[in-house]
Order: C-alpha cells, then structure tokens, then sequence
C-alpha cells in the first residue's frame, strides 16, 4: 500500500521524432528567408507597374510567416496523458469528489429535446457512485417541451442505468447505443432485456417527437408533472421567471432505479429572462448553474457539456478524478479539457469539420506549452477555479489534500428549489457584480471559452489534455456550408476580439504564463487577420496576371527554388499531418478548400463585425449551431455535395472570387498560347502566377459546379450568381484598363 501511494495517477509522454519536425522547421524558414531576399531585392521601381502589388504580396507572405512561425511553436513540444484509473480506485474510491455535470441547451427547435435527454442520459449513466453525480439541464430556450422530454428521461433512467451497468454497454446515450448495438441473440438474459428497452426507448423518443412537432404539451401530459404549471407564467422564451425543478432528488431515500440503487440527482433549470436585461448566452447559462448547483450539490468538479456532447465513454469521469487527485501534482491542476470530437462526419467531411489535426496536433502541443485552452464542451473544471480563485502552491495543496466537500444545507428538494431560484434570477448578478468578469466564465466575448480559460491560465493554473483511445464525447458538426461558415465567424471574431483587448495573451498574460503559452494562443486569436492577407493573395496575383504584371519569378530562375520549396513542403507535410490524424487525401483536399472559404469569407466578416461592434453599430448575438437538417438537405451532406442554397454576402465572396480566377487563367492562358515557343516558355515570368491561379481554379471547381450544373436545391441562387459575375468582371475590367 506504502509504494503503491506513490505510483502517480497519470504519466505525461513526450512525442516522438520530434527532431524531424524540428529539423523540417528550420529549413523552412531557410527558404522563406529566400523568399524574402528575392521580394525585397526585386521591388519594381517607382516608374514600374506593379510595385504597390508587389509590396502588398510582400505583406502578405510575411503575415503568412508570421502566422506559420506561431503554428511551429504550437507543434514544437506536443504531450499526451495516460491515466491509471485501477490505481484511482484502490486508493480513493470511497473518496471520489462529487461531479456536478452542466448540460447547456438553447432552443427546441435546433437543438431537439430528443437528442438533449440523449447527452443527459448519457451522463447520468457514467460509471460513478451515482450519490456522486448530479446533472443540471440549463434550457435557455425557456421550453415545456425540452422540460417534457427531461421528465421522460428521468423515468427512463430507472431502467436504462441498471442496464447499462448490468452489461458494461458502451457508448451510454440510449440513440447512440441502439444505432450501432447488434442485437446479443446468443446472450439470453440480455436479448431479453435489450429488447424491451429498445422499445421503451424507441416508445419515449416517438412521443417526444410527436410532442415536439405538435409543438405543445397536452393536457394529459401536464397532469404528470406539476412543473409543468410553471408556463402558465411564461409570457415568451425571452420573458418569464425562473424555472427550477429538481426531478430526480439524488438525496431522497426513494429516488431508485428499479433494481433498487440510488440515481444521481437531476435537475432542470430555465433560468429567469426579462428584455431589459441582457442573458450573456451561454456564460450566462453556465454561471446561472454554478450558483445553483453550489446550492444543491456543490460538487467540486464540474463538467461542463453542450447537449449535442452525449459522453462516448463512461469512465471519462474517472479520468477526469485520475488528474485531480493525483498527489504529487493535482493540485495545480485547473481544467482538463477532452477533444472535441464528432459523429455524423462523411467520409471525405466535405466542411472539414472533424477538427482532427486541432484535437490531435495543436492542443497537445498547448499542453506542452502550459496546458490547453477551453474549447467550452468537454472539460472537466475545478469549482473554485471557475469561481475565480487563485491558485497558490501552499494554499492549494493543502485544500485539496485534506479536502472536505462543503457542506450544504440539507433539505427537501421543494425547499431547495425555492431557495435556488434567486441564484438564477436577473437582478443577482447586479448584486454581486463580479460574475462574469472575476467569477465564472466571462461574458461579452463571442468566444466565452477561450477567454475564461485564458483568464484561469493567468491565475495561475494549469491545464490538462486528456485524448483518451476511446473519445470521450461525440458532437454534431454543422452539416451545410452556411452553418460552418458562420460558426467559424463567431468563432474568428470572438477570437480576435480578445486579442484586441486587454485581455491580448501578451498584455493579459504578461509574466503570468510562459511566453510560448502566449504565443499559443495567438494561433487561434489571429484568425481573423490571416483572412485580409489571403483574399490578397487569391486575387490580386491573378489580376495582375490578367494586366500582365509579373509578381513571381521567371521559372528559368534560381528564385523560383525557394518558391517551390516551401509551397511543395509545406503542402506535404499538411497532408502528412492530415492523414496521420486519420483523413483521406480527399479528405485533405476538401479541408483546403474549406480553409480558403474560411478565410475569404468568414474571417473577414468576423473582422468587419468585430469593428461594427466596436464602434457600436451591431449588438453581439450567438448564433446558435443547427443541430438538425431537412431530409433534402442531409442527403446532400451524405453525399458530400457542398451545399450553397442560399442567399448570403459570404457566398457572393465565395463565387466571386471564383469566377475572377477563372477569368483571369482563361486570360493568363491566352497569353501563353500566344507565344508557343520553347525559348519564351521557359524564360515565360508568369508560369507561377498561372500555376497559382490553376490551383485556386482546380479547388473551387464545386462552387463552378453550384453556379452552372447543379439543378437540385443546394445550387447558387440565382441573386448571389449575378452579383457574383457582376463583381468579378468589374474587377477584372478594373485590372485591364
Ligand atoms: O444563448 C445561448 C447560446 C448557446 N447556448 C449553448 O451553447 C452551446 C454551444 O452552442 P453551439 O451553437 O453548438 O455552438 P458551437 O459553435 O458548436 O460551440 C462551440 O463554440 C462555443 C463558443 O463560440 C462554445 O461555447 C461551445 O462550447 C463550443 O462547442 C449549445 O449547447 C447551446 O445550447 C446556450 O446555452 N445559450
Ligand atoms: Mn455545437
């Protein structure tokens, strides 16, 4: 028992071949180098034409440089962590810290009631003491349906636990499991069971369903709970009084599941909304929930989840404990953050939305820099660090060793539940004014996840990344291009928002986290601006070539060395990575283009609207991920056909840019036809600028198939197609006279 005290709880492996990457590095810079002396030496004078084009393709790659120098830093020292949970429960099994686990939801209508009771379900049925687990739902959409189909959940829960224990099933979200679970036939007793709750299963999903369509409760159902008398008083989603309703009350001697043992508690809140106040979307939410759960629970871990998360895997609980406790170093520990990973990806994920290289390259890397940033899902928190405390050595090993769960006050859940409502009232937080900013996740940021992790890192706290063989969570990706692009906006501008404010790593962070843990997080925060130095590329060299102006060197040339030897190895080495983490060469292809569009449209609006807010002309919104399709739709998605269909400025950038190459190659190939010989070929000063103008024609090939083939729903409207073609020939007529 002594030697076995001292056997960690997790070890952390470096990775290998590390040197290659380092030694890949360094000679990519060399080359970048060349490039620079080649840009800088062969500026056209002030006489010629061009020079303006040439200084700004000059800023362009060294942004680029920039940008690639932070993404070397990232990768330079990536780690991974491996638990040892038999060790976790010789030592501690009677001492498990209570989990409070936070599912947040936002509207019945794309975030379906069905699929949310699968991610509580799901994590009721974690391989813990169930006394240790307590679930709270946040519904900001304010909804009796979402409310109905937790009512069923928790009744279903009875017998899905038991089964889940009884046969060790994985995954535990009842959806997941019998979409993929084959029917044990050669197992009697199970088949006996698996089947009767299949039905139950499948019986409970018809009627939330059929509820949720309807799009009202009826009276029969209200009659079951008497939650449900709490809409009588709710005017609109954006209107009413807190709801709070404990429906499984993990204290109460008679909440058993039907082979007799307890059930982890399991609550429903819709926190109080009114018009006048501002809700701060999912901070909001998860702030609402910390106090109530402190109330009710007070579980010193916290897992916060979006409901599309349905837990993969039921120990990740006990990983998540493995890091905690751990004695030598558990107590520095902050956050542990699982990857975010998801379901429901084709096969060559057309909107590159698997975030494979990100999960599987970046954030280790993150970790070996001072531990990964919040990505907002998946992440285990510890409660006071959430609730702002510092983290000092003495002070904290000290807590957490002798830890002792705060005590709440015992009562009947009506008692709590009247009790706990203030907590999510409206005018708390003007009370206490520190939510939000010193407490819990921090509000007016697009990005709440980033910057309240940001914020734990710079007082003092480590984080962990845990990528377990078995994921932890699954999630839905956005299925149509639209979706993905405007989430990737959010995303950019919250992002770059941070940057510029006071809260910039290099400001914010200055002497509180390592220099490369700044430089870091820049990989993310600098989105937005890679979007300005890569719609200058994708144009302007093609303009240029249309006008006649060289901006490359001739391919006869030493110069063009460098060129090809960075573009060839860098290109290689993002494939290599890209397959490493599981993609398809399509699958690489796809996630350039994706990249491109990003870029083009998303960063630059995410930019744009970061400064319309700035100067106060737009307000922040969340734009809340859809969660379903329509069935035209998804089988598109299914049959990786990129889906346009709609009228939106970003596509018109899209096509835009589009159709302006494929004018300027047809225009740059003309003049290679021109003057077919071999001697002008070679000394031709415009074989780069055609090549690069061929490869951004090659990759956008399905948007010219949106605009011109396609007939079935998902094609350019015909709007965004004129604009389009009005834009890009005024561009080029631009460029020619
Ligand atoms: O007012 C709101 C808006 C959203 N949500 C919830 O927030 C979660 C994330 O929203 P989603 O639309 O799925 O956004 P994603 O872009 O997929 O979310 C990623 O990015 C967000 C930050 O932009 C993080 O908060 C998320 O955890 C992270 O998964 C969902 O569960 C929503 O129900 C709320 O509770 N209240
Ligand atoms: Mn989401």
């Amino acid at each position: 028992m002594e030697k076995n005290h001292h056997l960690p709880l997790y070890v952390t492996k470096s990775a290998k071949a590390r040197i290659p990457f380092h030694l890949f590095a360094v000679s990519l810079f060399v080359g970048v180098c060349f490039i620079f002396v080649y840009r800088v030496s062969n500026i056209p004078s002030e006489e010629e034409a061009g020079r303006w084009a040439w200084i700004g393709l000059f800023l362009s790659e060294l942004w680029f440089c920039l940008y690639w120098f932070i993404t070397v830093i990232v990768r330079w020292n990536p780690i991974y962590r491996c638990t040892f949970k038999d060790r976790l429960s010789l030592r501690y099994e009677e001492a498990l810290p209570g989990i409070d686990i936070f599912v947040c939801t936002a509207d019945p209508m794309i975030e379906p009631p069905a699929m949310v009771i699968n991610t509580v379900l799901s994590v009721m049925a974690y391989d813990y003491p169930p006394q240790k687990l307590n679930v709270y739902l946040s519904d900001d959409g304010g909804s009796d349906l979402t409310f109905y189909a937790m009512v069923e959940a928790s009744s279903f829960s009875k017998i899905w636990l038991p089964f889940c224990k009884k046969f060790k099933i994985e995954p535990r979200s009842p959806e997941a499991y019998f979409r993929t679970a084959v029917e044990p036939l050669e197992d009697n007793v199970m088949a006996k069971e698996w089947s009767s709750i299949k039905k139950s299963y499948e019986g409970m999903k018809k009627r939330i369903e059929t509820t949720t369509k309807l799009g009202r409760i009826s009276e029969e159902i209200r009659k079951q709970h008497k939650g449900f008398r709490e809409w009588n008083l709710v005017a609109s989603r954006r209107d009413h009084q807190t709801i709070l309703q404990m429906l499984i009350d993990g204290k109460d001697p008679k909440a058993v599941d039907i082979e007799g043992q307890p059930l982890p508690t399991l609550v429903y809140l819709a926190r109080e909304k009114r018009p006048q106040y501002h809700h701060n979307f999912k901070a909001g939410a998860v702030n609402a929930l910390i106090r109530v759960s402190s109330r009710i629970s007070n579980g010193p871990i916290i897992l916060i989840l979006d409901c599309d998360m349905y837990s993969n895997n039921s120990e990740s609980v006990r990983d998540a404990v493995c890091f905690y406790m751990d004695e030598e170093k558990g107590h520095e520990v902050g956050f542990v953050q699982f990857p975010q990973s998801f379901e429901n990806l084709t096969k060559n994920d057309v909107y590159a939305s698997s975030l494979n290289v990100i999960m599987g390259a970046e954030i280790p890397g993150f970790d070996g820099n001072g531990g990964p940033c919040f990505i907002g899902t998946g992440c285990f928190h510890r409660r006071n660090t959430l609730c702002g405390q510092k983290y000092s050595d003495q002070e904290c090993k000290a807590n957490w060793k002798g830890r002792d769960d705060i005590k709440i006050e015992e009562s009947a859940s009506h008692v709590l539940e009247d009790t706990s409502k203030v907590l999510a009232s409206c005018t708390y937080e003007e009370k206490y004014t520190q939510w939000g900013n010193e407490v819990g996740l921090k509000y007016g940021c697009p990005v709440e996840d980033v910057l309240s992790g940001l914020a734990i890192h710079c007082r003092g706290w480590r984080s962990i990344y845990f990528n377990p063989e078995r994921k932890g969570f699954l999630g839905l990706p956005p299925t149509t291009l639209l979706q993905s692009l405007v989430q990737h906006k959010r995303w950019s501008e919250g992002d770059f928002q941070i940057f510029a404010s006071r809260y910039c790593p290099f400001v914010y962070g200055y002497k509180k986290i390592p220099l490369k843990l700044q430089l870091s997080y820049c990989i993310y925060l600098l989105w937005a601006p890679n979007g300005f130095a890569t719609l200058y590329y994708v144009a302007v060299p093609s303009l240029c070539l249309l006008r006649g102006i060289s901006l490359f060197p001739k391919i006869s040339s030493a110069w063009v060395l460098p060129f090809a030897f960075v573009i060839i190895f860098h290109r290689a080495y993002s494939l290599g990575e890209f397959i490493w983490f599981g993609g398809t060469v399509q699958g690489w292809w796809n996630d350039q283009r994706m990249w491109l569009f990003r870029r083009i449209s998303s960063f630059i609006f995410g930019f744009l609207d970061y400064i319309l807010k700035l100067v106060g002309f737009s307000k922040s919104a969340f734009v809340v991920t859809q969660k379903v399709a329509d069935d035209d739709v998804s089988e598109r998605y299914e049959q990786e056909l990129m889906e346009f269909g709609a009228s939106s400025p970003m596509f018109t950038i899209i096509a835009t840019l589009a159709l302006l190459n494929a004018f300027c190659l047809v225009g740059g190939m003309k003049r290679v036809i021109y003057m077919m010989d071999v001697q002008t070929l070679v000394s031709e000063p415009f074989t780069l600028q055609i090549l690069l103008c061929a490869l951004l024609v090659l990759i956008n090939l399905p948007v010219y198939q949106c605009l011109f083939l396609r007939k079935d729903k998902g094609r350019m409207p015909t709007s965004v197609t004129q604009r389009s073609f009005m834009f890009a020939i005024l561009a080029c007529a631009l460029a020619m006279y």
